[in-house]
This record gives structure tokens, sequence and C-alpha cells, in this order.
């Protein structure tokens, strides 16, 4: 939809009107050509502005009608008609210039950008690439380096970036539209001609071969195996090297080998589970747009050990006055240095001044009674946690809320003990919590909808992707991780290495595979947690560890590991060899290789060649059978939760869209066959055993993930 209005007697304002952020639907592609048609042919009209409703000039194609037949009028043939006219059109950008949005503005002779505007073309971030004349058009207006840079990442630039590189002719505080008017008025007596992108010679840097492959050489180290990078350098040699028309041919025919690709269609679904993993329901039936959330103005974190000092940070960073606290002096100001450190260095990063003044640390539990909610980020045990928790219920008032970043333990049992269960939840963030973008939001049984809101919107504003989750232990993302890792330490036994395992996940996309991830995380947390549950300890004989534990199949060669030490990275020694304490290159270690040969003669176990399919099957279906379970058990309200908690919690590669959207990819019908091979070849590893939902999935047909949660609502919702 686009709606015609005449400005100063002689202007056609057009504006896109499709919220939220006018993307470029087949309506308003309709809207544009009949508008522009209207302006172009009305004598009375001298100039025409572009621009869009609500303060967002356009969000670029509309994505959603990307899974269908596309209709309408194509977008390219409607945008020639633009630049070939014989009136000046000013494009007239607020809020955001994205993807299609931007090449309109492109085809544009004149562009003005309000100050706040953000402008970009983040095509490859949807796995396909700026198909309406963007490749072209861009490197022939800011260059070839400049322009491959924001191609090839998607980044979005600010207005002074895009001024500084030339994309928009004027940069305003004013409101764009009426300036764009003004521009517009002053513009028609100007030549066209050298406003055309389309006839311009795209400027080429002397070393273009060496630079284009020096941009492919780096893309294939970091983005591996993901297509659309690629095929946009590609697109941007061919508007170094051919003439407009050809170019933009060249732009079509290489979008055609991305636009129907898995990669396409897991980023595109990555970008909606994103969107509506923040769209939480609860039991009661409250949900994400009916509950107001409490406006956070103070809050506390106890303990300052890694994730507490990286939570107290989040917070002060967005503007959260923050009373951290710790057991002893000694421990206080260790982390007193460290989070004001952290904090100086995050605003250079961010190149704003570091808000120390929000900052007050003390040893004192009364402190905090006046604050609005409390975050407990002690170490991880049950009793220590509670003890904490009664503590807060006498100092704190009514009101305030109580969170845990526990990574597992029981948020109920932690809520049972205060005198408000129904405002304690769990904050489960990731380490390094000032980093890491996921936040489980751990909804207990009797936690009010109040602060589910609360928490999430907290979330939000700490720039977390938040996703509100039902509670067990592990939650979804450590429930999930655990028949993973099993899967990689079995297949460790039966004949594989640690080198082989993490290649083959690290083929696959993941930044890490298992074994060089746990040595990163430190080899010892872990241990810990396999002591607390009694799978391991001081009764067992290091000699003959048994190999099922609590009647299940287990292997001990990580117990064997750190009994001799090696936590990992921070002892230098894990998984792998570093060559220091806190060393971060891995090399494959001898000794490991003689632990797990030593290990498998005192078994008899006779290795067998294991192929990386077979690695990356027993590990990512165990792991999308564990998340079919949490959606019977109503855990996770959909599998996009799932699949955005590890996206953004686990490094599962986003081309390849989660592992739930994964499974849907390989087919929930050879998910399950696959599945019931290796149960059968272990019948006594029950992660392996297919879930029933999976099964009812399959007996339905295999519906599209989106669909699933048709299914699942028969089940009971902890969420
Ligand atoms: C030819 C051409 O070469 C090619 C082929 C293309 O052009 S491909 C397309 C390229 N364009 C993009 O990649 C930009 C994608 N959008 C964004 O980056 C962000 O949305 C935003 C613009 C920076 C706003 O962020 P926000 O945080 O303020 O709100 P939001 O929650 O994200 O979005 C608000 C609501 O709008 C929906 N939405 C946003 N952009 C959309 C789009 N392009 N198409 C369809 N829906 C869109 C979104 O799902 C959400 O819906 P709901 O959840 O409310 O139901």
């Amino acid at each position: 939809m686009a709606r015609y209005e005449l400005v100063k007697r002689s202007v056609a304002l057009i504006t896109l009107t499709n919220p939220p952020v006018n993307a470029l639907s087949s309506a308003v592609r309709h809207g544009i050509a009949k508008t522009m048609e209207r302006a172009l042919s009305d004598p009375k009209v001298t100039a025409v502005v572009i621009c869009g409703e609500n303060g967002r000039f356009c969000g670029g194609a509309d994505i959603r009608e990307f899974a269908g037949p596309l209709r309408g009028p194509p977008l390219v043939p409607l945008l020639d008609s633009i630049e070939a006219g014989e009136k000046p059109v000013v494009a007239a950008i607020e809020g955001v210039a994205l993807g299609g949005g931007l090449e309109l503005a492109l085809f544009c002779h004149y562009r003005i950008a309000h100050f706040k505007a953000r402008l970009g073309l983040p095509e490859v971030t949807l796995g396909i690439l700026p198909a309406a004349g963007g490749t072209q058009r861009l490197p022939r207006l800011i260059g070839i380096p400049a322009a491959l840079e924001l191609i090839t990442t998607g980044r979005h630039v600010s207005a002074q970036e895009a001024l500084k590189l030339g994309i928009v002719d004027q940069v305003t505080e004013q409101n764009a539209c009426e300036v764009a008017v003004e521009f517009a008025l002053r513009a028609v007596a100007k030549p066209l001609s050298s406003r055309r992108l389309s006839s311009l010679t795209t400027p080429c840097p002397p070393n273009l071969d060496a630079l284009l492959e020096a941009v492919t050489m780096q893309i294939q180290k970091k983005a591996r195996g993901v297509m659309a990078p690629l095929a946009c350098v590609q697109a941007v040699r061919a508007a170094a090297t051919m003439p407009y028309s050809q170019g933009i041919k060249r732009e079509s025919e290489l979008m055609a080998t991305l636009f129907n690709s898995g990669q396409a269609r897991a980023l595109q679904y990555c970008f909606f589970a994103e969107r509506t993993a923040g769209k939480w329901t609860l039991p009661s039936g409250a949900q994400w747009n009916d509950i107001k959330p409490r406006e956070i103005r103070s809050a506390a974190v106890i303990g300052l050990g890694t994730m507490g000092r990286g939570i107290a940070v989040s917070l002060a960073r967005v503007g959260i006055p923050v009373i951290a606290v710790e057991s002893d002096k000694k421990l206080l100001e260790t982390g007193r240095q460290m989070v004001i450190g952290m904090l100086e260095r995050d605003a250079k990063r961010r190149g704003v001044s570091a808000s120390h003044n929000l900052l007050k640390f003390t040893l004192g539990l009364q402190d905090l009674k006046d604050v609005d909610l409390v975050i407990e980020a002690v170490f991880e045990d049950m009793a220590l946690k509670k003890s904490v928790f009664r503590e807060l219920s006498k100092v704190c008032r009514p009101a305030t809320l109580f969170c845990t970043n526990t990574s597992g333990l029981d948020v109920d049992a932690l809520a049972g003990v205060t005198d408000r269960p129904q405002l304690v939840i769990g904050m489960h963030f990731f380490s390094p919590a000032h980093v890491m973008k996921l936040l489980e939001v751990v909804c207990g049984p009797r936690s009010s909808s109040e602060i589910v809101a609360t928490a999430m919107s907290l979330g939000k504003r700490m720039g977390k992707v938040s996703v509100a989750v039902g509670n067990c232990p592990g939650f979804v993302g450590n429930r999930m991780l655990k028949p993973y890792s099993d899967q990689a330490t079995f297949l460790l036994e039966e004949g594989a290495t640690p080198e082989q395992i993490d290649k083959a996940l690290e083929d696959f996309g993941f930044a890490m595979g298992v074994f060089r991830m746990s040595d990163l995380a430190g080899l010892d947390v872990g241990w810990r947690v396999r002591k607390e549950s009694g799978l391991t300890g001081p009764d067992v004989d290091p000699k003959n560890p048994p190999r099922r534990r609590q009647g299940r199949k287990y292997c001990p060669i990580p117990d064997m590991v750190c009994e001799q030490g090696r936590f990992g990275q921070k002892t230098g020694r894990g998984w792998y060899m570093y060559d220091k304490p806190g060393g971060t290159k891995a090399k494959p270690d001898p000794l490991i290789q003689n632990l797990i040969e030593m290990y498998r003669n005192r078994y008899g176990i006779q290795p067998r060649n294991i192929t990386d399919q077979e690695i990356i099957e027993r590990c990512l279906f165990a792991l999308a059978n564990e998340g079919f379970r949490i959606l019977e058990d109503g855990i996770a309200a959909r599998p996009e939760d799932i699949d955005v908690i590890y996206l953004f919690g686990y490094g599962f590669p986003r081309h390849r869209g989660g592992p739930m959207f994964y499974a849907s990819m390989v087919g929930l019908q050879r998910v399950l066959e696959r599945l019931e091979h290796y149960h059968q070849a272990h019948p006594d590893v029950p992660h392996l055993e297919p879930s029933p939902l999976l099964k009812k999935l399959v007996a339905c047909g295999s519906p599209p993930v989106q669909k699933w949660r048709e299914h699942i609502k028969t089940m009971h919702s902890h969420l």
C-alpha cells in the first residue's frame, strides 16, 4: 500500500504504508507502481519524495512472502521506472532502510536520512543476496571495498557513516520528509543523468582480484560452508567487471542459486523464531502482550564469580543501578576491580562513558532492603543458594523480586524457602554473561505472570534474546546437552578420537566441537555435576570404573581425564593440550589417545571405523530427540524456542536453523529410522529411543516445524 499526496503544489509525496516496517509486500509494490505512474504522468508534479509511514522508511522485501509463490509486480522493473523518470525522486529515510528498502532508495536520484536512521543490505543474514540491484548499484555509488564489506556482512550502518560512505546525500535532525520535499524542489532544475546509478561505472581498486580473493578466503575460514556470502562476492565482482545490464542478470542468477536453498530457509526460520521466542504464554493463559512488566529501577547481584561479574556489567551498562554483594573483603575487592575493568573495556568498545557511578559494592545483604530485583549468582550448590534466599526474605521489602542464575537446580525448591515463591524465577545467563545473548527465563510452577513478564522484559532491556522455559533439571539447554555430549564420549569408546568428532561437528558448522567446547568451559564443571548427582566419586573403583551407573550405560573416560587434573584450557591440558594454562590453541594430545586405547583394552572394546555421518547423526539426532521430549513435557512451548536457545547459547550453526529445524530438514522419518537403528545397537542408552512425539509427528506426515505446536497442544504445559 502506498499513499499519494501533492505537497508544496508540485511535489508528489508517496508514503509506504505496511506496518510495522513497511515491507515491500506485493500490495506495497502495487501501490508504488500506481503512485509513481501518477506522479510521473501528472504535469503539475515536478518532483517526487518517497517516505515510509510511522517513522520507518522500509524494512525490505516482505520475508513472509518468500515461503509461497511470489505474486505482484516484480521489484526491479518497478524500480527502473523510478530511476528512468525525468522528475527527481528523493528518498526520505527515517528509522530503517534495509535490503529492498535501501535498494529502493538506490533507485531514487537522491537520499536524505534522519540522523537516527540505520541503513544496510542484510540479505546475506537471510541466506540470500540483495537481488533488487543492490550488488550492482552500491559498488557504483561507494566503491567496491566498502560495498563488499556491507554486502558480505549485512551490517547496518548509521546515517552518519552512510553520509561518510556517500550512500546518502544529507543527514538531518529534522523531519526527513519535510527536508526531502525542500531538497526535491531545489533539485528540479538539475540534470539527472549523473544521479542514475545504473549509468555509472564502478570505481575499481587496482588490486581487485587480490581483494576479492582475500575476502573469499576470509569468508571460507569464518563462515564454514555458508553459501550466501560467497555468492555476494561473485555478484560484486560482476559490478566491477560487467556493464550494469549484464551485472543485474548475474545478480539474479546468483540469487536463484540461493533463494530456495536449505540454508536460506534455515536463516529465515531463525529470523522469525528469534521474534517468536519473546511471545510467551503461561498455563494460566497469561501471555506476553497482556501482562505489564514491573519497571526495574534498581538491582542487586549476589556473588561476583565469573557469572555474577558479567551480570553486574550487563545491568549497569543499560543504566540500572547495581549493588554487588560478596561474602568476604578479598572476594569483594577482586570482584570490584574485575567488574570495573569489564565495564570500562565494554564502554570503550561501544564508544560511551563507563557508568561506574551505578555500581555499589557491599558485604552486607541488609543494603538490599530497597532494591527492586535481586539476581543470585553464588556457587552452584543448593544448600548455599537456599541460605541466601532465606536471608533475602528477611532483609528485602515484600515486593522485591528474587531471581536465581542457577544453570540447572530446582527453581521451585529455592522459591519454597522464601516468603514470596510467586516472586521467584530463574534467570539463567550464559558465560560470559555480558557477551552471550541468550537468557533462559525459568518459570517455576508458582512464578507469577508478573515476574515472568518482568524477567523477559529485563532480558530484552539487557540486550538478551530471552526464552521462557519450564523448571526441570538442566532446563532446556543443559538438559539437551547431556545426550549430545554422552553420544560423543560413547563414540570415543567405539573407535573415534576427540579430533575426529570435533572436526565432524565443526564441518557441520559448529564454531567449536564438543571436546574443544568442554575444554573452554572447564572439564571440572561437568565432573562436579556428575559427582553431585552420584554418578561418580570416591567410592568408584578407579581401576575398574563400572560402565553402567544408575541403570544406564555410562562412559567413565571423562572422569579419568579429570582424575589426572586435566580440566581443559585453564590447566593447559584437557581433551587437547595447550601451550600453557589458559592457552586457547588446541593440539591433539597423544596421552589422551593412550588413555582411550588403554581403556578399550581394559574392557576388550575392539575399535571400529566411525564415519562422520554417524557422528553427526548420533550427536544431533540424540540432541533433537531430547528436544522432542522437552516439548512433550511442556518445558518448552514450541520448537522455535529450543532452536533459539541452541543458536544463541550453544553455538548451533545458524545456517542449519537449530536442532529441531535441522531434524525437520533432514526429515523426521529419517531421524526416527536412524534413532531406531542406533537404539537397537545401543539398547542401554535410553536417550536414543525415539520420543513418542517424534513418532506421532511422523505418523501425522511430518508436518513443517511451524506446525508441530498443533500436535503438542494435547500435552500438559509447564509454561
Ligand atoms: C529484494 C531484497 O534484495 C531482498 C530480497 C530483501 O529485501 S530481504 C529483506 C531484507 N530486510 C531485512 O533483513 C530486515 C529485517 N528486519 C529487521 O532487521 C528488523 O525487523 C528491523 C527492521 C530492524 C526492525 O527491528 P525491531 O526490533 O524494531 O522489530 P522486529 O521485532 O524485528 O520487527 C517487527 C515485526 O516486523 C516483522 N518484520 C520485520 N522486517 C520484516 C520483513 N522484511 N518482512 C516481513 N516482516 C518483517 C518482524 O517479524 C516483526 O513481526 P512480529 O514479530 O511483530 O509479528
